[in-house]
């Protein structure tokens, strides 16, 4: 009998003995660090003369791994591999499917610390983004083992005398799955995970930045029992690999998760009959954000200061959910940016292999151009407040950065940054700061910080996010408790980590017989 599904809880550093055994286990992954990772095809190892090196965003001479990169031909190999894979992989127990994936779920939770150094190394995490990373990671394999369970006999329906009628999902085909770098374990194991469960086998492509952590991943799901083919690893470029990977006629369904650009181009290239296709593609794209925290005349002041605090530089800006955005009613505007600017100027920012400071890098040189380019459009569009200074001479750092008085149609307060910046707008009203969020062609997720109850009923219907929180910060969301996904050009709502997202990955057949 499978135990009811609770979150991974969280690591508390303040205890000593947490703070001690996470320094051993960076010691430890230190120690490691260089190693060579090649693709998977067909449960060989492939290794390629092409590389990708994966450095540490803090540290950018420390190599975190080197990985096999693949090319067209490879990608090709991988969906024959998953294809003929798919015949055997489908018939099995979904029970059986299941299992695999709470053993890996147990072989991550007793190297959970070994896990999270990985991310503090390879994409600059501090140590309680990189530990909520990998609970989030144990929790989808956790949560959708158990969603399978409860699918597999299907959903009942009506029969009449005379009449049995089944309603059964079943098993799609190939799956290309296309991780972002940010939740670099959670999200592309939980991309991963759930087209294999629900009976399809897999191509995987990583992010260029993070795939040392995706080739640790896969080795555990060798380990725990996937039979070859079933799943495949072809780190690349993704105008190369992925381009062909999604164009390719024998997939069924891609689930991407990152930008809107890359995500769009995904849709419109998937929607093209390819020859040879009989099938059209199901595709899951789960993009950008430009997340909105509402503060209201009527609210707590200090709980609306640590949301915005922790929505903004929450692993350094850069999360789909990140509130970059803080609209706030006129009559405690000031006071809220002051609280704010306080908090900012005493976060710690450094290298979280050596130490646990609150914010880390941004993840690379480009993200550092980009987001140092925002801060000159930030200084001519509002009034910078604090921060705004970056540094790349040994890492990409940047300051946690605050403007204000920004007008809501700015590229500041439209463009998502994916940086530590967040930008305030005053609002007259309540009603306008509903307005003022709304207009963004995001509706990721939403933060509102009132104690006036009709203002969050309004909220409820009005605040046009997938995510939205009352009296907290709008990041964090938990597999099983707060399902996620945006609306708008956030994405299709798929909703990771709920009761509906291993549906939208299976084909539902009903089957009727009459006697
Ligand atoms: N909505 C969500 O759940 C969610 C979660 C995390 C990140 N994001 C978004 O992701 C973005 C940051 O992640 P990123 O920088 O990795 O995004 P990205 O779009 O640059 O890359 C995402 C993935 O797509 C691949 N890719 C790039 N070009 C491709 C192509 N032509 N065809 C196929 N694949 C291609 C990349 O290699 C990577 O694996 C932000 O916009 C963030 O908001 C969204
Ligand atoms: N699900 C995460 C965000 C994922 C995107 O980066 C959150 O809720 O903060």
């Amino acid at each position: 009998m499978v135990q009811p599904y609770k979150h991974e809880p969280f690591t508390d550093f303040t205890i000593e003995e947490n703070k001690k055994a996470f320094e051993e286990a960076l010691k430890q992954v230190k120690e490691e660090l260089g190693q060579q990772h090649d693709l998977l095809i067909d449960g060989e190892r492939v290794r390629t003369d092409d590389q990708i090196t994966s450095t540490n965003p803090a540290n950018t001479k420390q190599v975190v791994g080197t990985v096999s990169k693949a090319n067209a031909d490879l990608a090709e190999k991988a969906v024959q591999s998953a294809a003929t894979a798919f015949e055997d992989w489908r018939k099995w127990d979904p029970r059986a499917r299941a299992e695999i994936l709470f053993r890996a779920a147990s072989k991550i939770r007793r190297r959970k610390h070994e896990f999270s150094a990985y991310l503090v190394y390879e994409v600059g995490k501090p140590w309680k983004e990189a530990d909520a990373d990998t609970a989030e990671a144990i929790d989808f394999l956790e949560y959708y083992g158990r969603q399978m369970i409860e699918l597999k006999e299907g959903k009942p329906v009506e029969s009449r005398p005379g009449e049995e009628n089944r309603y059964i999902y079943t098993s799609t085909g190939v799956a290309v799955v296309i991780p972002p770098w940010n939740l670099a374990f959670a999200i592309m194991a939980g991309t991963t995970v759930a087209p294999l469960v629900t009976g399809s086998t897999v191509v995987m492509k990583p992010a260029s930045n993070s795939p040392v952590i995706a080739a640790k991943f896969v080795e555990v799901l060798e380990e725990s029992g996937l039979p070859k083919g079933v799943l495949n690893f072809v780190p690349g470029s993704g105008g190369e690999v992925g381009d062909y990977l999604v164009d390719h006629p024998k997939t069924a369904l891609i689930s991407f998760t990152g930008s809107r650009d890359v995500g769009t181009r995904i849709i419109k290239r998937a929607a093209e009959i390819q020859a040879g296709q009989n099938h059209l593609k199901q595709v899951i794209a789960e993009m950008g954000g430009k997340d909105t925290v509402v503060v209201d005349k009527e609210a707590d002041l200090e709980t609306a200061a640590e949301a915005i605090i922790v929505s903004a530089f929450g692993f350094s800006g850069q999360k789909c959910s990140s509130g970059s955005r803080a609209v706030v009613h006129e009559d405690v505007y000031d006071q809220v940016l002051e609280m704010v600017k306080e908090r900012t100027e005493k976060l710690t920012v450094g290298n979280a292999s050596e130490e646990n400071v609150y914010m880390g890098p941004v993840v690379d040189q480009s993200a550092f151009d980009k987001i140092m380019g925002y801060m000159d459009v930030g200084k001519e569009e509002g009034r910078l407040v604090t921060g705004g200074k970056g540094d790349d001479s040994k890492g990409y750092f940047i300051e946690p950065t605050v403007f204000a008085d920004l007008d809501p149609n700015s590229r500041m307060q439209q463009e998502e940054i994916f940086g530590p910046v967040v930008c305030f707008t005053k609002a007259k009203s309540f009603d306008e700061a509903i307005d003022i969020a709304n207009n963004t062609e995001y509706g990721l997720t939403g933060a509102v910080i009132s104690d006036n109850r009709d203002h969050l009923e309004k909220a409820k219907y009005d605040f046009h996010v997938g995510n939205l929180y009352f009296n907290r910060n709008c990041t964090g969301a938990i597999v099983g408790y707060q399902p996620f996904g945006g609306f708008k050009m956030s994405g299709t709502d798929s909703k990771a980590g709920g009761p509906d997202y291993l549906a939208l990955h299976m084909q539902a057949k009903t089957i009727s017989e009459k006697y």
